[in-house]
């Protein structure tokens, strides 16, 4: 490349040579401008190769892609991705390295392995990592990316993150909401004291209790009393699972996008029809509540201080009439005339009317909570759960502190948790061998990551299930072993921020989880509650089984099926 380069220089020196001697010999104009003719077009084209051999040796030194496997032309790498895919995106760390990419359809995707790796992505170019990919499915369900997990970063994400984490997760909401947890968390554990040495599913009365204590932190239903909040909920639960289940299926239209409009598949189609459902859910639920605050003061909506989203926005409407900042006049804009229409008691629109964007946020946020985030933690108190039982040792250890912080003739109460530091560690080792997070970050522009060229829109995974299970971060990374989140404690070494990146289950940066608070009070104040008041066995000739099985979540692929026996003295507790 060089060489070329020296020789054309060369080249170009010797006319330009003899081109200053004819001046300096002072030959005559007319001679002089028949020869300069030749010799000037010829210096352009060669200063033209030159320009051109410049950048392209420039463009040949710009990073290269990832390094990846062969792929079929058309439908890429996926007919070989198989189902298990966090086990085989690990696998294939081995074979290709910290980053390597695939295609799957014309869609590029990179898995990034290493915490110095996404580093890179979440902390030093977060800012160019920002935004999201939207599958058929998820669009359909975020009425095109409107909700804060599938939004763009946009002034419509920046104003549904600052609601969802100041008002909807604020310290002072998470307190109030106190009351609601311990009520669902008793009911369950009133209902598995009917069941005394029966078969319980943990997965189902974990994602019936957290879902429930999310869905009266969107809009506490309390007042849905009797057969029709029965129906409600059921109905709730029947729609969320069916969403789901669309929502872990692979759809043809996500990898050929051409194809979307054909829907092979029926997935848009199926979703739609999910949506309806809980669209006219939603419509009566906001009109019952429109029609419910029309009838108290201000000050007689909600208990000790307790809002739930739907009365969060409406104290938005109430401050911007007060305080009339920029802000809260945006946000009434987006919040809509059904706050106006309700607060001046005007008459609401019905649902056949369409939904106003206050209806979508309430359902989008609903959504985001309810689907992403119980499936999560219902999915990870089985996880404990399994983990637990099949550990005596750490069994023990958790009913010894949890007797020893609540003592054997109390219910656990929330002020309990702060103290139960071995079981927090026990959450946190389950979190590190049982997180799958793939909400992959989508790069806004052209860059560049661990020295290879990642485009603009591509997919980035972070692999934090190879992170968190990798022997060069963990000693026995298979070993379960809560202890390892006690050794430096006092320190924010393990925190959940994602400040360290060999562990981040909740993601890191500026689009990380912004629910981890609740979610630990839930985790910690549920598992708390059941080894608390039971003893649990497997049912008899039943053995462990640590199958995973991959979707939105990392599911446990056989559920956990678990005998309770009553623990504390007093059965009185359990009423
Ligand atoms: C075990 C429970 C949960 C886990 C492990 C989890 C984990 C995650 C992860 C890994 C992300 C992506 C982070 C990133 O891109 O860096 C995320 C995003 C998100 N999660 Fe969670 N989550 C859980 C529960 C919840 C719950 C209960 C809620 C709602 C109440 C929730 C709301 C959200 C939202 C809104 C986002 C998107 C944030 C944004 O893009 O700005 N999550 N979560």
């Amino acid at each position: 490349m060089y060489s070329h380069f020296s020789s054309h220089k060369m080249t170009q020196n010797s006319h330009a040579s003899s081109w200053w001697q004819w001046e300096v010999m002072g030959n005559n104009k007319d001679e002089l401008s028949i020869l300069a003719l030749p010799v000037i077009t010829i210096t352009i084209v060669i200063l033209g190769v030159l320009w051109n051999k410049l950048t392209l040796s420039t463009s040949s030194r710009s990073p290269p892609l990832p390094p990846g496997p062969r792929s079929l032309p058309v439908v890429g790498y996926l007919p070989f991705l198989g189902c298990d895919l966090h086990i085989k995106l690990t696998n294939m760390a081995h074979t290709y390295g910290p980053i390597y990419k695939f295609y799957l359809g014309s869609k590029l995707h990179v898995v990034i392995n290493t915490p110095e790796l996404a580093k890179e992505v979440v902390h030093d170019q977060d800012e160019t990592f920002d935004n999201r990919e939207i599958s058929v499915a998820t669009s359909v369900l975020s009425y095109r990316g409107q909700d804060v997990v599938f939004s763009k970063n946009n002034a419509n994400w920046v104003k549904l993150r600052k609601i969802f984490v100041h008002e909807f997760l604020s310290n002072k909401n998470l307190k109030a909401c106190s009351s609601s947890r311990t009520y669902e968390v008793r009911k369950t554990i009133n209902k598995v004291f009917s069941k005394i040495g029966t078969n319980v599913n943990i997965r189902e009365i974990a994602f019936l209790t957290e879902g429930n204590v999310i869905r009266r932190m969107v809009w506490d239903d309390t007042f849905y009393k009797g057969e029709k909040g029965a129906h409600l909920g059921a109905e709730l639960q029947m729609i969320t699972s069916n969403i789901v289940k669309i929502l872990g299926q692979p759809n043809l239209s996500d990898f050929f996008p051409s194809l979307a409009r054909f829907d092979l598949q029926g997935v848009e189609r199926n979703m739609k029809k999910q949506l309806e459902k809980l669209e006219q859910i939603f419509a009566s639920i906001i009109e019952d509540r429109i029609k419910s605050n029309s009838k108290m003061s201000d000050d007689g909506i909600g208990d000790e201080g307790k809002k739930d989203f739907l009365q969060i926005l409406l104290d938005l409407k109430d401050q911007q009439d007060l305080n009339n900042t920029q802000v809260k006049a945006l946000l009434l804009v987006r919040f809509t005339l059904t706050f106006v229409i309700s607060n001046r008691h005007i008459s609401i629109p019905p649902p056949s009317v369409g939904f106003s964007s206050f209806d979508v946020n309430l359902k989008l946020l609903y959504q985001d909570a309810s689907i992403l985030g119980t499936a999560g933690m219902a999915s990870l108190i089985e996880w404990t759960m399994a983990n637990i039982m099949r550990n005596h040792e750490v069994m023990k250890r958790v009913q010894e502190e949890l007797v020893k912080i609540v003592g054997p003739n109390n219910m656990v109460e929330e002020s309990h948790l702060p103290n139960l530091q071995y079981l927090g560690a026990t959450i946190k080792e389950t979190f590190r061998l049982h997180s799958v997070a793939l909400l992959p970050r989508v790069p806004r522009k052209d860059c560049v990551v661990g020295g290879y060229a990642i485009p603009k829109d591509s997919l980035v995974h972070l692999n934090v299930f190879s992170i968190q299970r990798n022997p060069r971060y963990w000693d026995n990374p298979m070993e379960f072993n809560p202890d390892r989140f006690l050794a430096n404690e006092g320190t924010n070494i393990w925190d959940y921020h994602g400040n360290n990146l060999k562990f981040f289950p909740f993601g890191s940066g500026k689009r990380s989880c912004p629910s981890f608070p609740l979610v630990k009070k839930m985790q910690m104040f549920f598992l708390a509650s059941l080894l608390h008041s039971f003893d649990w066995t497997l049912p008899k000739g039943e053995e462990h089984d640590f199958t995973e099985s991959f979707g939105i979540v990392l599911n446990k692929r056989k559920p956990l099926i678990a005998v309770p026996y009553q623990r504390l003295p007093d059965p009185s507790l359990y009423m």
